[in-house]
């Protein structure tokens, strides 16, 4: 959310242009990039002094084995200050979790009564600061209430630290999330490394929490409302230079200066050779915080966003705003801390939370490669097809390191490919998402290659993935699989991205496929850069090298990846089907197109069906409903007219791209139903017009949906709810407050949903009949997640 421009923009066209233009896109200045740059300029407050080095500190605790389980030995330099390190033993990250606040209370003590104490650095020794408080520990309270007093001693533990009255310095590198950064929040100087793992942000919002540990309070004092809601609004995180730059860190420094800069940092607060920084603001950042046309505006423009972005269906986002509102009313005191940790309870208790958690943890799950063996090591990835899927597979494989071949026909077409790839890149670096540096190796890491190229030979003789993204024909990707296994290595991997042709008919061994167990599906979204999911999926002769290495390369692309069975559609796709019948089906009713995306909006969906089907395309989602029906689903894909669809492809209303769809397309967001597209449904539906209830419509899509996911879940076609609802939530935006599939199936309760769809089926058909899976859970009570 760029809540800052869009403020901008509202009072700029209030005649205040020309003061926007002198104070509030000053460019602010940036620190060094480290801190031997940073010293160069000693005299400045930024540099700290030399740091008496870390060999000359002195055991606190001079224990032979270690004192604490979260944190390394305490060590007190001669100078007094005490470097805590962070260290949560057999984990890849640092939380915070009951047990590390309750060591880090009884170590405070120890540490608090020596008088030698005169400044403390908190650090980690791991590539993480802190990720957050441990949303495990959250989950398993029962009863919500009780984490009222948790976080009230969390908070107690905090002031006490403060009450000490020494100076207190954070050296954060890796993430610092949520509880993490609330931590560093407390402190008198934030230091961070310019490392691209540091980044930091109260992601709490896509929890469905709020900051509990004072960060709604004291993230504002910092930085102002506007980059403090911007952060906690949206749980982005922000990198070294942003944060320098908004004020959220004091000091940037690489990774190896980081624990002798904060010592330094710490004794120069004790001797006043450096000064704890006071937040400032611009003049136009008063303007719209400090004056009451401003503030009203401010809020005004805050509401409006949240209330489009979250439809009203997610709580978080209303409950921060409240906090900060309570905050800057009781400003002195500790009130707004329990006005802050009682909405963190609320919260915590809310099924949104509870299914925004199942997200995270599910997410998680899904990084961990299931396969048996290791995946092969990759160096080399070559895409065939420069196409929009293609260069967007180029793109993400760039980006993380590999060295990419992108081959097409000509060079026409891999120079789409490359302008696609660049034109990205660019907007990156336009929006500082990305460096210059960056930029320059990711572009240099990709070598287009036409058909012919003297070249191609040498450069596949080395490739160890090779990822085809060509036209969806079957005889056309066995050609390419029998160029490509004479050019490559015999360990190389050969993933097809399709949709719709099943792999073990791509693998089929014959003259043009001699290594079938190289072979296996990488299913990716479009647009590939954005979409957050792939699908992977085995034949009956992958082997689990291929399967292990599909897996390894799609998680390092930053993909979500699932495992799915070679099936028609797949996962995602199959259980697309049932929804596009079902939608022909209420056209043919006579629901008016724009009820049923309102309803599906309100349901939670991020758009709607009819908006979803023009933005796929009107030929894509026919073909994918035709060829589903005339696939294994039987009855369930019945009930419905799909040459609703097809007649429009005939007619060329292929959906945005054409501009004509469902919607006639005038702008990038003027859509209307134009007289053509009256005159065609009056003809289809023979002038029907239904006033559906808006939880009937809702409820006849959403229960075909959540059977077929069912019917993948009882088929082994996904492994298990985890990916069912990850599948969904990622691939076609399921209402991610309900958790996906299974989860809504929970908290709905099963036995309920089947009671529905029997309803559905004795008076629409069988096709709302539920699968045996969903019967059995019903009729034993028994949940998808435990
Ligand atoms: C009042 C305060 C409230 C809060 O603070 S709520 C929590 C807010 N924090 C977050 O939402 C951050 C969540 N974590 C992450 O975004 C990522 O993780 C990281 C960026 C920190 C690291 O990412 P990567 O390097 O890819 O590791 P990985 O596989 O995601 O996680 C490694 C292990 O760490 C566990 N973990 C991460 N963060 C937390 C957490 N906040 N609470 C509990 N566990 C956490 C995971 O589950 C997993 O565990 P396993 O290895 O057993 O699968």
């Amino acid at each position: 959310m760029m809540l800052n421009r869009a403020l901008r923009k509202t009072l700029a066209s209030q005649q205040t242009r020309s003061i926007l233009r002198q104070t509030g896109l000053r460019p602010v200045r940036l620190i060094a990039p480290s801190f031997s740059t940073a010293a160069q300029t000693s005299s400045s407050s930024l540099a700290p002094p030399r740091a008496s080095s870390a060999s000359e500190s002195t055991p606190f605790v001079s224990t032979p084995s270690r004192k604490y389980e979260y944190f390394t030995n305490v060590e007190l330099t001669p100078s007094g200050v005490a470097v805590i390190k962070f260290d949560n033993p057999n984990k890849k990250v640092n939380t915070l979790s009951f047990s590390v606040m309750r060591e880090a209370r009884t170590l405070w003590d120890e540490l608090a009564s020596d008088p030698a104490l005169k400044s403390v650095v908190f650090t980690s020794t791991k590539d993480c600061f802190i990720a957050g408080a441990d949303i495990f520990d959250i989950s398993s309270v029962k009863n919500k209430e009780e984490l009222v007093p948790v976080i009230e001693e969390a908070l107690m533990f905090f002031l006490k630290m403060k009450e000490r009255g020494v100076p207190m310095v954070a050296a954060i590198h890796g993430p610092a999330l949520g509880g993490g950064l609330e931590w560093a929040l407390w402190c008198d100087y934030r230091i961070c490394t310019d490392s691209p793992s540091t980044k930091l942000g109260l992601p709490e919002v896509k929890l469905g929490l709020l900051p509990g540990f004072g960060g709604t309070q004291n993230l504002t004092s910092l930085v102002g409302v506007q980059k403090a809601m911007d952060m906690m609004l949206t749980g982005k995180d922000v990198r070294h230079d942003k944060a320098k730059k908004i004020g959220l860190v004091d000091l940037v420094v690489a990774p190896q200066s980081l624990e002798s800069v904060a010592i330094a940092t710490a004794e120069g607060l004790v001797n006043g050779t450096i000064k704890k920084k006071q937040p400032k603001k611009s003049f136009m950042d008063k303007m719209i915080e400090d004056t009451p046309p401003g503030q009203y505006l401010m809020w005004k423009k805050i509401q409006e966003m949240v209330d489009k972005n979250t439809g009203g269906n997610y709580p978080a986002p209303y409950a921060i705003i409240d906090c900060v509102k309570y905050g800057l009313s009781h400003s002195s005191g500790l009130d707004k801390y329990k006005h802050e940790r009682e909405q963190f309870a609320k919260l915590a208790a809310t099924k949104e939370s509870e299914a925004l958690i199942g997200i995270f943890d599910a997410m998680t799950q899904q990084k961990k490669n299931p396969s048996k063996v290791d995946p092969l090591p990759v160096r080399k990835v070559a895409v065939m097809g420069a196409g929009l899927m293609g260069a967007g597979i180029a793109q993400v494989t760039a980006e993380k390191g590999y060295e990419v071949l992108l081959k097409d026909r000509d060079d026409a077409a891999c120079g789409r490919g490359i302008t696609y790839m660049t034109e990205n890149w660019e907007k990156k670096l336009k929006r500082k998402r990305m460096t210059k540096h960056q930029f320059d190796i990711n572009t240099s890491r990709v070598i287009p290659l036409a058909d012919g190229t003297s070249s191609v030979k040498r450069h596949f003789a080395s490739a160890d993935l090779v990822i085809e993204a060509v036209f969806e024909n079957l005889e056309l990707k066995r050609q390419i699989i029998q160029q490509v296994e004479e050019m490559t290595p015999d360990h190389c991997v050969f993933a097809t991205n399709t949709s719709a042709i099943p792999i073990a008919s791509i693998a089929a061994p014959g003259p043009e496929v001699k290594r079938p167990q190289n072979i296996v599906g990488m299913h990716y979204f479009s647009p590939v850069p954005s979409m957050p999911l792939l699908e992977i999926i085995p034949h009956e002769g992958t082997s689990d090298e291929a399967l292990a290495t599909a897996f390894a390369v799609g998680t390092k692309q930053g993909k979500t990846c699932i495992v799915v069975k070679d099936v028609p559609g797949f996962y995602v796709n199959r259980c697309l089907g049932p929804i596009l019948v079902e939608v022909s089906a209420l056209v043919k009713e006579g629901v008016p197109l724009e009820t049923l995306d309102k309803a599906m909006k309100k349901f939670g969906m991020p758009v709607g069906p009819i908006t979803l089907i023009d933005e796929v395309g009107v030929d894509v989602a026919s073909k994918v409903s035709t060829f589903l029906a005339s696939a294994d689903l039987g009855k369930r894909m019945g009930g419905g007219d799909l040459s609703l669809m097809t007649n429009m492809v005939e007619k060329g209303w292929t959906g945005r791209k054409s501009k004509q769809g469902f919607f006639t397309y005038s702008g990038k967001k003027d859509k209307k139903i134009g007289p053509q597209v009256t005159a065609y449904l009056k003809e289809f539906t023979g002038g029907k017009v239904s006033n559906m209830s808006e939880v009937d419509i809702q409820d006849r899509i959403a229960t075909r949906l959540v059977n077929e996911a069912a019917k993948c879940l009882e088929d082994e076609i996904i492994e298990n709810p985890v990916a069912g609802d990850i599948g969904l939530v990622f691939g076609i935006g399921f209402a991610p407050f309900k958790g996906g599939p299974f989860r809504y199936l929970d908290a709905v309760g099963v036995g309920q949903y089947v009671d529905r769809m029997n309803g559905f089926a004795d008076t629409l058909g069988e096709q709302f009949e539920p699968c045996q899976l969903l019967k059995d859970y019903a009729a034993s009570g028994k949940k998808f997640h435990g």
